[in-house]
């Protein structure tokens, strides 16, 4: 479970305060939408959730553990195991095919070629963009794109996937396409840490997903809403 107690983070010591000492569960298999007025801070929280800020108190917690504020090779080792970050604007290499950007996290976190690519073939698939597999990022469109950035960070089998505006630029139907994908991926179940054990089913534990979103689709369709 996801959590933050008493969270509150400045960008500059003695700065502007955000969140106000927050304290929230982002319940696993539930897809939670975080929203506010703009400049409220709902990039940042995804930040601070995604151990790539420190809170200036409080604290972020995963599974019971203060993670928030651990050195800086625990966050780092956390984020590579458990966290997958989806962002605005899907920016994917545009020298590599697409498979190869989705599976990069995996090589990254050591698992096999064969392996990684089997995973990332099947989640492409999932998502419907199966068939753009061997494609060049500039032969797919942006919702399209934007679908294979969910599998990116999918592709580890994180307990948490958190997504900053991943609709921000689409229109309605492949707005609905990318929500479905993280939906989907709330109520899969995750990883316990390896490569034979990912994709649990719906009888699993859920991942827990949170969207920064001003979107009214899917603050519509999302489980919860946590206003800023
Ligand atoms: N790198 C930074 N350094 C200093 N201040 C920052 C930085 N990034 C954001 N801020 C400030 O922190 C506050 C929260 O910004 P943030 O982008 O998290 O808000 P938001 O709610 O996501 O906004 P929007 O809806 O416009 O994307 C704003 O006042 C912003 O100007």
């Amino acid at each position: 479970m996801l959590a933050v107690q008493g969270l509150s983070f400045a960008y500059r010591r003695g700065g502007e305060e955000l969140f106000g000492g927050l304290s929230h569960e982002f319940v696993p298999g539930r897809v939670t939408a975080v929203t506010g007025p703009s400049g409220r801070g709902k990039s940042t929280l995804l930040y601070v959730l995604g151990l790539m800020l420190t809170p200036s108190s409080g604290n972020v917690l995963l599974d019971g553990e203060p993670v928030g504020s651990a050195p800086d090779p625990v966050r780092s080792r956390v984020r590579a195991h458990r966290i997958g970050f989806v962002f605005q604007d899907a920016v994917l290499d545009p020298s590599r095919v697409v498979l190869d950007s989705v599976v990069e996290p995996a090589l990254y976190a050591g698992w096999s070629r064969r392996v990684a690519r089997a995973r990332g073939r099947a989640l492409l698939d999932q998502v419907g963009v199966g068939a753009r597999a061997d494609h060049r990022p500039g032969e797919i469109s942006g919702g399209q794109a934007q679908r294979v950035a969910v599998c990116r960070a999918l592709v580890t089998g994180p307990s948490v996937i958190l997504a900053d505006e991943p609709t921000g630029n689409l229109d309605r139907e492949n707005a609905q396409g990318v929500l479905a994908a993280l939906s989907a991926a709330a109520t899969d179940g995750h990883s316990a840490g390896g490569a034979d054990n990912v994709e649990r089913g719906p009888g699993g534990l859920g991942r827990t997903v949170v969207i920064a979103t001003h979107d009214p689709f899917v603050l519509e369709h999302a489980d919860e809403v946590l206003a800023l």
